[in-house]
């Protein structure tokens, strides 16, 4: 059977260094080019690449995935900074493309997903819900995009129950001091060296309290992920919106 095909763009930052040492072990991949930032982007459609996995930065993925998508290369993205309005320019792209797969995934480890899911599915039951994010400090976007897409989920699940906003009485505050609104859940982003990516879901009700806590304490841990996206973005047209359709949760 012949190899996949695989780029990885962003090949020398700290998740694409590791992405291209994961697809040149993986027995059914090739890696036919690794692309770093002032690359010429046709080196990809040169060297035949069926896929890209996407590992750069917001100010640079969509004109990366505009090539991608017109030249009929599927795509695996880790990328974060992903807006309503990036996603539909997106689907407009992929529309004229038929036949394209494009995966993104705001966190491709098990545990990161596993974690939206239980906040998911425990949101209903209580009254309060924060999520706190912690990361290296060198990261630059806030709030992460796993803690975005965590709260949109989290929303999604508390008004299909009719949960009422949350209690908060706070009248006065220091700006940032309630953390970021996403749609209407409380999002805290910490900063700190020695941290890799982490994440809290802290929910409360009368008398109780839950904390569901995932830690990712090495790249490797978005390893298996990326290489599950990369084996099924080629038989999936169209876009996916996270890792969690590709895993048979149920
Ligand atoms: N989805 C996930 O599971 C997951 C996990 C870790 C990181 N991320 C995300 O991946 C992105 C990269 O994270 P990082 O920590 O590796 O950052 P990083 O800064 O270490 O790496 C980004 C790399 O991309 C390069 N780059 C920038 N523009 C480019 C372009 N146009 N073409 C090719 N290369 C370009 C940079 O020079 C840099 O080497 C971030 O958005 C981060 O949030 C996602
Ligand atoms: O290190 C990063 O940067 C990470 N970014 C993603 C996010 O913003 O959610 C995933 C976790 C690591």
């Amino acid at each position: 059977m012949s190899k996949l095909r695989v780029a990885v763009l962003g090949a020398k930052g700290r998740i694409g260094s590791e992405a291209v040492r994961a697809v040149e072990a993986a027995d059914d991949m090739e890696l036919v080019a690794a692309l770093g930032r002032g690359d010429r982007l046709e080196t990809l459609a040169d060297t035949g690449a069926q896929v890209v996995v996407e590992l750069t930065t917001p100010a640079s993925v969509m004109d990366n995935l505009d090539f991608c998508v017109r030249h009929g290369i599927h795509a695996v993205v880790g990328t974060t900074g992903w807006t309503d309005e990036r996603l539909a320019r997106l689907d407009t792209w992929l529309s004229a493309s038929p036949g394209t797969g494009v995966l993104i995934a705001p966190n491709f480890s098990i545990g990161a997903v596993l974690t939206m899911a239980f906040a998911q599915t425990a949101a209903r039951y209580f009254e309060s819900v924060e999520v706190i994010e912690l990361h290296h400090p060198n990261k630059v976007d806030a709030p992460s995009g796993t803690a975005a897409r965590t709260a949109q989920l989290i929303a999604a699940a508390r008004a299909e129950a009719g949960r009422a906003p949350q209690p908060d009485a706070t009248t006065t505050a220091l700006d940032g001091a309630r953390g970021a609104d996403v749609d209407g859940i409380p999002v805290h982003s910490v900063r700190l060296r020695g941290l890799l990516a982490h994440q809290e879901v802290l929910l409360g009700g009368e008398g109780e309290t839950l904390t569901i806590r995932h830690d990712s304490l090495h790249h490797s841990s978005f390893m298996p992920g990326i290489l599950l996206g990369t084996r099924r973005v080629v038989t999936t047209p169209g876009l996916t919106f996270g890792l969690e359709h590709f895993l048979d949760l149920n």
